[in-house]
């Protein structure tokens, strides 16, 4: 069954929310962003997560303290690297790592494979900041690459809409909603267990 994250949580509720109505990963944004949250903030929302529900941090060209302060102080279970990290400044931090790689062409997803991550998380390219624009990107561009499905999260502009067309095409380990279970830029509970029942549907393939 697919995994689902839901990313950009600020409010306990919202958390509680989605831990409750299955989420399998829970992201705290601390780059620039509507959505960023400190480290003090994420570490008491953490208090609302449970064993075995992934703490992700989403960073962009983070600085190695910024990290250690993050990792330590929430604490994180992956860092999800969004900006132009190299891949030697990833392996050098040592932890658990997702590549985000924004996509504009078949290019940008064979250029996941100099990193050794964890995950590739494919997302559409950002607007204002490096992601959370709630985007879609060409999800037929993954198809030639030959990323293993088992390392592959799809991110970028996923909703209630179009999060079954998604699983049905990609086939992916994970799926990362931000956008797509806000109302007015904010969370809705409605629309993050609306996302996860739909995401997590049986399939037949
Ligand atoms: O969510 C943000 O504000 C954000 C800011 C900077 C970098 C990444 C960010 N979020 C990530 O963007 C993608 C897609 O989000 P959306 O569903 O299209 O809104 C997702 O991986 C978030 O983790």
């Amino acid at each position: 069954m697919t995994k689902v994250k839901i990313c950009g949580l600020k409010e306990e509720q919202h958390v509680k929310a989605a831990v409750s109505a299955g989420a399998d990963a829970i992201g705290f944004v601390f780059a620039p962003s509507k959505r960023l949250v400190s480290i003090n903030q994420a570490h008491e929302l953490a208090k609302h997560v449970p064993e075995g529900v992934l703490k992700i941090g989403v960073f962009v060209n983070p600085t190695a303290e910024e990290l250690r302060a993050a990792v330590e102080g929430v604490p994180l279970d992956y860092v999800q690297y969004h900006g132009e990290e190299t891949p030697d400044f990833i392996r050098e931090q040592g932890y658990p790592a997702i590549k985000a790689l924004s996509v504009h062409s078949a290019k940008d997803v064979q250029a996941a494979m100099q990193y050794d991550v964890d995950y590739y998380l494919f997302d559409a390219p950002g607007t204002d900041f490096k992601g959370g624009s709630g985007h879609t990107f060409d999800w037929t561009l993954l198809e030639t690459a030959g990323i293993p499905k088992e390392k592959l999260i799809l991110a970028g502009g996923l909703k209630l809409e179009n999060i079954e067309e998604a699983v049905l095409l990609v086939d992916p380990f994970m799926v990362d909603v931000s956008s797509g279970v806000e109302t007015d830029g904010v969370k809705d509970i409605d629309k993050i267990e609306e996302f996860l029942q739909a995401a997590k549907k049986e399939r037949v393939k």
